[in-house]
């Protein structure tokens, strides 16, 4: 560690005081919403490479009570929300860089991100907040409740999925990142909110539909669960 000498001409004191606003720059909380309808490899480890690539030391993995656009009957979810709930929380007891936050089960009705964006803004002051989502979310931000104001909040940093790609975007998402997209992560980390940062492409061939599929086909899930999740899920006898 380097230690700022004692200084006393008015050149130094300006150096030193440039050097402890550099110290005092925000951390970063890494947030992924989701059903986790079960949680899987996809969401874990695409969430473990944007806090490798932005240094950040905890991602929150929030699940929802009703995603807003999840609403008709085949999308709903399948496992009640305790028993996604607990699967999260397994997933967190095994990697120290997550935890569950569980506020969107207690506000219940639909989870809107911008109350639970709102509510991380009073209870972490000092953070910048990174909402991690998949390119299949980007196609539908238009859609969510207040996506403007989202973006008041916190940062989107996007990762890619397999199936889903810029070409899927509509215009008005197209022009939504063409006012908000950021290239640099040096820089995302000195602002507090409203860009959209694209994660290093890492493709997980992996999601919740095909893993509840395969379990009512009875086909293994070995590659996409960890060994604890596929154990909860036979216990519970779920998605069968
Ligand atoms: N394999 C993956 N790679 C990167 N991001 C993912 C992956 N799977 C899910 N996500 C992202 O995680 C968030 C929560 O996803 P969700 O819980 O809906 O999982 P899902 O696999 O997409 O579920 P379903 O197949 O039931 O729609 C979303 O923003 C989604 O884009
Ligand atoms: O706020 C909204 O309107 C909104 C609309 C769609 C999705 N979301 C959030 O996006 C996250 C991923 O949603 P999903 O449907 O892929 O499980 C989850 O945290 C949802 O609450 C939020």
């Amino acid at each position: 560690m380097r230690v700022a000498p004692i200084l006393s001409s008015s050149h130094s004191r300006a150096t030193t005081f440039k050097a402890s606003i550099n110290k005092s720059k925000k951390r970063g909380l890494g947030i992924l919403g989701g059903s986790f309808d079960p949680i899987h490899l996809g969401h874990t480890q695409s969430a473990q490479a944007v806090a490798k690539e932005l240094a950040l030391s905890e991602v929150l993995l929030i699940p929802a009570y009703i995603s807003p656009l999840k609403t008709t009957p085949d999308l709903v979810p399948h496992a009640s929300a305790k028993q996604r709930a607990e699967m999260v929380e397994m997933a967190c007891q095994s990697n120290e860089l997550f935890s569950c936050d569980t506020q969107e089960l207690s506000r219940a009705g639909h989870s809107y991100t911008v109350d639970t964006l709102k509510a991380l803004k009073e209870s972490h002051p000092n953070h910048i907040l990174y909402f991690i989502i998949g390119m299949d979310s980007l196609i539908t931000f238009t859609q969510w409740q207040d996506y403007q104001q989202i973006l008041t909040l916190c940062h989107l940093v996007v990762n890619t999925r397999p199936e889903h790609d810029l070409s899927q975007l509509d215009n008005h998402t197209k022009k939504l990142l063409s006012q908000h997209q950021i290239n640099d992560k040096e820089v995302l980390s000195t602002l507090d909110s409203g860009k959209i940062f694209f994660a290093d492409p890492v493709y997980y061939d992996i999601s919740s539909t095909q893993i509840r599929q395969r379990i009512a086909q009875q086909q293994s899930c070995e590659k996409l669960l960890t060994p604890i999740i596929t154990d909860y899920i036979k216990k519970n006898n779920l998605y069968r």
